[in-house]
């Protein structure tokens, strides 16, 4: 299968990993050379430390690498069997990127988005294929991580929901049957309890190491919330929260202030090198 993976940042890159792994052919477009480059070489380093451990030979390295082509090009995006959208979580975004994949797009493409939160229906009618429109979530690591969940829009069809059950299958991944509500089932639950970590950081109730360590030594977790959070992105979870607040009008979802300020000032997290920690 030939595929498109629109976005080559954290989860762009990860998914065009597993792919490519798989024996697939990727199409990696963002919309900067520096960012195609910076998740390309991503994959590269996630692959070098494989051959490290001995996990795959150099010669297997290679033959993954070559099958992914990195470009800025979203004309390469005509001959692709399945898009999966990966940018930036921003409905206007989303629904830009999926009528312009539909007028490039041979009519029988699956146009996927890994989105977090959004509506796929509302996605799905920027198009005139709203039934081959559907949600593919990956989570993040995706070359580790075994869930994806699928998510159906109004107008997804059985069709197309059953060809992105077997691949995933196929990938090695375990998949969840979804019907579209915002955050779906993980991040309903997940992005909530770091926002509330962030409040207990923000009310001086404990500090962020204790914090993370009393979820890890109390709750089993492999991360702490605050870690976690900066492994996803803080971006990310405030574009998930304010998803959440402005969808079910409910307070409780109210993004913390100092989720927001650490955005502002640019702490996103691993990928700008600080958030909750430094890496
Ligand atoms: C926001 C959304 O929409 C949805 C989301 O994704 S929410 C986020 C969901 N993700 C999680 O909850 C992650 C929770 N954390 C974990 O499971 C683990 O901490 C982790 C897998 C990320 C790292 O595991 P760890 O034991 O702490 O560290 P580490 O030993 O470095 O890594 C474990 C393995 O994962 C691999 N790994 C870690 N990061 C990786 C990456 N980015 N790409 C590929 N492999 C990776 C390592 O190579 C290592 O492999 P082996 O065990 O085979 O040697
Ligand atoms: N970070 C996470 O843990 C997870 C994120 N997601 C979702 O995946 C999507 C991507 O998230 P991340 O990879 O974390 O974001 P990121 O910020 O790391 O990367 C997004 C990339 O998309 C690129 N981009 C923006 N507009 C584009 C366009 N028109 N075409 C192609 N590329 C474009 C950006 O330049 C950037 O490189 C979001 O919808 C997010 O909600 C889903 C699962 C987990």
């Amino acid at each position: 299968m030939k595929i498109c993976i629109l976005g080559a940042g954290t989860m762009g890159s990860g998914i065009a990993q597993v792919f490519a792994q798989k024996g697939h052919e990727v199409v990696l477009r963002d919309i900067k050379e520096e960012f195609t480059t910076k998740g390309y070489l991503f994959i590269d380093k996630t692959l070098e430390k494989m051959v490290m451990k001995e996990r795959m030979t150099t010669n297997e390295k290679n033959e993954i690498m070559d099958r992914i082509t990195p470009t800025v090009d979203i004309g390469m995006a005509r001959d692709c069997d399945l898009v999966i959208e990966a940018a930036v979580e921003n409905i206007n975004i989303k629904k830009k990127i999926f009528a312009e994949l539909d007028k490039i797009c041979n009519k029988n493409t699956i146009l996927a988005t890994n989105t977090s939160s959004l509506s796929i229906t509302e996605i799905a009618v920027a198009t005139e294929r709203p039934d081959k429109v559907i949600g593919m979530h990956f989570f993040n690591p995706a070359p580790v991580m075994q869930l994806v969940e699928i998510i159906k829009g109004l107008s997804t069809s059985e069709h197309t929901f059953e060809i992105i059950k077997e691949l995933a299958k196929s990938l090695g991944k375990t998949e969840v049957e979804v019907e579209e509500a915002p955050g779906f089932v993980v991040n309903r639950m997940l992005i909530p309890m770091i926002n509330e970590a962030v409040g207990i950081l923000a009310d001086g109730v404990s500090g962020a190491e204790d914090i993370d360590n009393a979820m890890k030594l109390g709750a089993n977790h492999p991360l702490g919330p605050l870690a976690l959070g900066d492994l996803i992105g803080l971006d990310v979870c405030l574009f998930i929260m304010e998803i959440l607040e402005s969808e079910y009008c409910d307070p409780k979802y109210r993004p913390h202030p100092l989720l927001r300020k650490m955005v502002r000032g640019n702490r996103l997290g691993k990928k700008t090198g600080k958030g909750f920690f430094e890496y």
